[in-house]
């Protein structure tokens, strides 16, 4: 009689602690049980079986719930991986590797049956027509008894009574994707044959492809892809955001024509876990997904192609806060795989590793169209701004409308107002829970919080004086559509942004309708990335310098980003492009090397900077935030614990924003090691597991908190 060790919840109680309980069968490890455990019933994992306990009677386990484990031996070493990396739980590590409805603790699959038909041994004599269908259809059985229906007709009624063939349940397997015409491979550039052939025959396992915006980083991806498949091994295909999964998508199946698995947030649980179970059972060679596509069961996966490998979205805030490219990094390697990582605009740190020769830089410096965009910057303290807009960009935009060209504007900002600050009093409306500014939304008349998304109806009412008169300074998508609309009444404009996304497939139809009939998109960083519209020959970014302000060490690389890839929309086909940036700081090194497409003089500057400020990729980071009702506790712990570390860089404590009106204090921790500061994190993170004062741990953050 067996005795198991199993990972329980709840996920706070102890964070990597095992459980032993006694079963009545032999349990393979990832088999989920029901236990008692503090006199509630709880779902567990099992993890192997152990000794006889000799200081304590095990309890029976209540219910075995699956038939088979869940997570193969692969997604167990890359739970561990990922457990002492990211000093997070066992079990949130389980939590985030597994489709929704199949995690720990759900009980219930959403499984949808469908009816199929199978050969029966029918024997009795048919009627000449029955007889004559059923020939045909026989040798495609088992097939959908929908499609058998479709061609037997009224014959499925005598066929199914005599035996031929037989109603059976199937689990319904649904591809998500729409067919696309076939598309054909064009001929490849100089560039791209070398750049293939190059990650083809290296012995290294890792690739930075960095390619100028429209080098055709996408067509290296598709013939990688074909010579992987042809050996019937899986792709993985990685895209930062659910925006860029249509485009991904359609490209991929208009190329391949074949089955292939989608993977994103927006889908429901039943669609997730349809999705997961193809990749399972080997019904697909492809996949193509977000984030959480990184953990798909792959059998014999052969090749992952991690698109806008610089993209933040990449890392996830919730725990445990990997991030996607070294999940991609550890399969490769379990695989024995490439993994290629493309971006116009590289993270430092991957650049740097190419830099050094760790992974193999190739490189695509050239547009397949036309050149690059041309680039001017608007100096807004000079001329005349109307509105946000200079009058530069109003006529700039006055002329693609009237060729029939399209524009795209840039503001990273989203709702109507960023700030509603009092006119009498100087009052601030602050979120209660996070003590930032709510931002005003016009279309829905509410406030909200961009800190931890709460709204509020707006009164429109200062809380402090009750006066009604508010500053109107500043601008968001919303106010910038009404004024552009205003401006010219006859364009047909889109916007793009978290709020005109929220529903499912919400980006597709935007992006569809801006393809089909719009003249001018507008939006947030999103609109930044990735799309490939051959009519957009103008690109207008409204403040390019509001991301700079930021104290976070990453202000400069994102801006950089986000300024050279907006930029990299304009001009994409035979249309000659053009960007206008406006900006206060023209003579920024950011706003510099943007102006002359130069990756490498920023990548120099700014490893500079990083250097003298001892940040990432020199050094290894993580913070602590320390919260708690009264500021004060908070504190204390936080002072302590900077007294006691001795061997790292600690800056703070300092005071950032609250959350759930918890007062919020951080440490930034830098080592050389990143061995000794797992060791020191997880020590705290045993140490603070049950006390008054919450610790927050992140592990090498792209974001420093404010
Ligand atoms: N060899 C080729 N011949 C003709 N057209 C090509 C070729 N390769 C790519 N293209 C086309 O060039 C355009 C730009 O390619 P793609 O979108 O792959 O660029 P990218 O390098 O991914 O750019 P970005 O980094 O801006 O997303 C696409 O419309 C693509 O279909
Ligand atoms: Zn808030």
């Amino acid at each position: 009689m067996p005795f198991i060790q199993v990972y329980v919840e709840p996920l706070a109680l102890s964070l990597n602690q095992m459980f032993t309980y006694h079963s009545k069968e032999k349990l393979e490890r990832g088999i989920r049980v029901k236990v008692e455990f503090n006199h509630k019933e709880m779902v567990a994992i099992v993890m192997g079986e152990c000794e006889k306990p000799t200081d304590f009677q095990a309890k029976e386990i209540l219910e075995v719930l699956d038939e088979k484990p869940l997570l193969n031996d692969e997604l167990f070493e890359l739970a561990e991986y990922m457990s002492n990396t990211y000093v997070a739980s066992k079990m949130s590590c389980f939590k985030t590797m597994l489709p929704p409805s199949l995690r720990v603790q759900s009980k219930t699959k959403p499984i949808i049956m469908e009816e199929w038909f199978e050969q029966g041994e029918g024997m009795s004599s048919l009627t000449p027509k029955a007889k004559e269908l059923f020939e045909k259809l026989q040798p495609m059985l088992p097939m959908r008894s929908s499609l058998f229906r479709k061609q037997a007709k009224t014959h499925t009624k005598q066929l199914l009574e005599k035996g031929y063939i037989r109603s059976i349940k199937r689990e319904k397997q649904e591809e998500i994707a729409s067919d696309y015409e076939e598309d054909r491979p064009p001929i490849l550039s100089e560039d791209q044959e070398k750049a293939i052939e190059t990650i083809r025959n290296e012995e290294n396992s890792t690739f930075l492809l960095h390619g100028v915006t429209g080098s055709g980083k996408t067509e290296v991806f598709l013939q990688l892809a074909k010579e992987t498949i042809e050996q019937g091994k899986q792709v993985l295909f990685l895209v930062p955001e659910i925006g860029l999964t249509p485009l991904m998508i359609q490209r991929v199946k208009a190329r391949f024509q074949q089955k292939i698995a989608i993977y994103h947030s927006q889908l429901s649980a039943s669609e997730k876990y349809q999705q997961y179970q193809m990749v399972k059972n080997k019904e697909v060679q492809i996949v193509v997904g977000t984030r959480s596509a990184c953990f798909m069961p792959f059998h014999d996966l052969g090749l992952i192609l991690m698109d806008e490998e610089h993209d933040t979205s990449y890392k996830q805030d919730a725990m445990p806060k990997y991030h996607t490219r070294d999940i991609a990094l550890f399969r490769s390697a379990y695989h024995h795989c490439k993994l290629v990582l493309a971006s116009a605009t590289p993270s430092l740190e991957s650049y740097a590793r190419a830099y050094k020769g760790l992974y193999t830089l190739v490189e695509l410096k050239r547009r397949i169209a036309k050149s690059m965009p041309k680039i001017e910057l608007v100096d807004l303290r000079e001329g005349e701004v109307e509105g946000g807009l200079s009058k530069n960009l109003l006529d700039k935009i006055q002329d693609r409308l009237a060729k029939k060209e399209q524009t795209i504007l840039l503001l990273n900002r989203r709702g109507y107002l960023p700030v509603m600050k009092c006119r009498k009093c100087e009052e601030t409306i602050l979120c209660p829970d996070c003590g930032i500014a709510l931002s005003y939304h016009r279309s829905e008349n509410t406030l909200v919080c961009h800190c931890c998304g709460n709204t509020y109806p707006n009164t429109n009412t200062c809380p402090k004086c009750g006066s009604h008169d508010f500053y109107q300074h500043g601008m968001g998508t919303e106010k910038l559509e009404g004024s552009i609309q205003t401006k010219f009444p006859e364009a047909k404009i889109v916007r793009m942004d978290a709020d005109t996304t929220r529903k499912k497939n919400a980006h597709q139809k935007l992006l569809k309708a801006f393809e089909e009939e719009g003249d001018i998109l507008i939006g947030t960083q999103m609109v930044a990335k990735g799309l490939d519209f051959p009519n957009v020959t103008l690109v207008g970014i409204l403040q390019a310098d509001a991301g700079l302000v930021r104290s976070d060490y990453r202000a400069n690389e994102t801006t950089y980003e986000m300024l050279e890839q907006a930029s990299g929309r304009a001009g994409r086909a035979d249309k000659e492009g053009e960007v206008l940036i406006q900006t206060f700081d023209r003579s920024h090194y950011v706003m510099e090397s943007v102006l002359n497409h130069d990756y490498r003089k920023f990548f120099q500057t700014e490893m500079q900077y990083r250097h003298l400020g001892n940040y990432p990729p020199f050094t290894y980071m993580a913070t602590l935030i320390f919260s708690h009702a009264e500021l004060s506790q908070a504190l204390f712990e936080a002072r302590k614990v900077k007294d006691e570390l001795k061997e790292q860089r600690v800056l703070g404590p300092i005071e950032i924003s609250m959350r759930q009106k918890k007062k919020r204090v951080r440490l930034l921790l830098k080592d050389k090691s990143q061995e000794h500061l797992e060791t020191t994190i997880w020590a705290l993170a045993h140490r603070y597991k049950s006390n008054a004062v919450k610790l927050e741990i992140n592990m090498h953050p792209l974001m420093l908190e404010e």
